[in-house]
């Protein structure tokens, strides 16, 4: 039987996977479906894989990735908005968090603070939000270049959608309220140069939400075996896999993300969900999987805290 779905099913109807075997129940798309495509979407397609294994999740729009401006994440970047609305927000590599007081226990082996564009990390303590006071940690946003991470960060925050336009160059950390938990996200940017920082961070993470681009056949090994690495030591990190880009034509249904993945080999012990996504056109409001991903990370947020 396949792994994923430990955990339970929570929220609306379908949200995150059933039983074991039931890998394609996730956030409404029907196992495996081979539905038709609605629209043209873009995205990263220049990395997408061959088309006719899509699985649509609604309207598609062009991505603007490699065509846009490439403006800067940060403090003055679309997250930027976000943390004025109060709801989240997002600082450039380094994290200085502002949610984020230096903490009596800083995490040693961290990327510097002071780190730029360019220069060779050296060894930091990054502060962890109010550790041992019995809030929360941080959550964990992991996945390859351009799967997704920001975008899916931005339309969580702001529960609008909003694509990013450009790549992460190192960290972007996020808040995000509900009325029942503050959820501190954070991102690292999934370029080669970044990956060796990746599981610096995961000891002191509650949860792992990697994002796979579900139309970047090519690649899905890397994210595969990525994946598999950084969790083989933890058998108990609850992992949210989010098979973004439903939109795309390309795009592999969450049963195929399954078994690219090889999520049944990820461990028994772990809570484990795997949620197909998309983020739609700009301005809209997030569609009813990102929702439930949203409600899915609160409320594991709410059990590992
Ligand atoms: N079609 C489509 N494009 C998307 C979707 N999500 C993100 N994109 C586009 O994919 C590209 C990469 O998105 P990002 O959010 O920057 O990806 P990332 O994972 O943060 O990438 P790095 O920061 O480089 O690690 C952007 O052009 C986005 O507009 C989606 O669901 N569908
Ligand atoms: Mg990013």
């Amino acid at each position: 039987g396949s792994g994923a779905g430990r955990g339970g099913r929570r929220g609306r109807g379908g949200l995150g996977l059933g039983p074991p075997a039931e890998p394609g129940r996730a956030a409404g798309h029907p196992p495996c479906s081979r539905r038709r495509r609605s629209g043209t979407g873009a995205g990263s397609g220049q990395r997408a894989g061959p088309p006719g294994r899509g699985a649509p999740a609604g309207p598609p729009g062009a991505s603007r990735r490699g065509c846009a401006a490439p403006a800067r994440l940060g403090p003055t970047g679309p997250q930027a908005a976000a943390g004025r609305a109060g709801r989240g927000r997002s600082l450039r590599f380094p994290p200085q968090l502002p949610a984020v007081g230096p903490g009596p226990a800083g995490v040693p082996g961290l990327p510097s603070p002071r780190l730029r564009r360019g220069q060779e990390p050296s060894r930091h303590r990054l502060p962890l939000h109010r550790e041992g006071r019995g809030h929360g940690k941080q959550i964990l946003v992991l996945g390859l270049d351009g799967a997704g991470k920001t975008s899916i960060l931005h339309s969580l925050a702001t529960n609008h959608v909003k694509r990013s336009v450009a790549p992460t160059e190192g960290f972007n950390a996020i808040c995000v309220n509900t009325e029942e938990s503050q959820m501190e996200f954070l991102e690292i940017g999934g370029s080669e140069s970044l990956r060796s920082y990746w599981k610096m961070y995961l000891p002191k993470v509650l949860l792992l939400i990697y994002v796979v681009d579900s139309a970047d056949h090519a690649r899905l090994p890397v994210a595969k075996q990525l994946l598999h690495q950084l969790i083989q030591n933890n058998s108990t990190l609850p992992v949210v896999v989010l098979a973004n880009k439903q939109d795309l034509e390309g795009a592999y249904c969450i049963t195929d993300i399954h078994d690219a993945l090889a999520l049944s080999d990820i461990g028994d012990e772990r809570k484990m969900f795997l949620i197909g996504t998309h983020v739609a056109e700009d301005g809209s409001e997030i569609s009813s999987s990102m929702r439930d991903a949203k409600e899915l990370i609160a409320q594991l947020v709410l059990e590992t805290q």
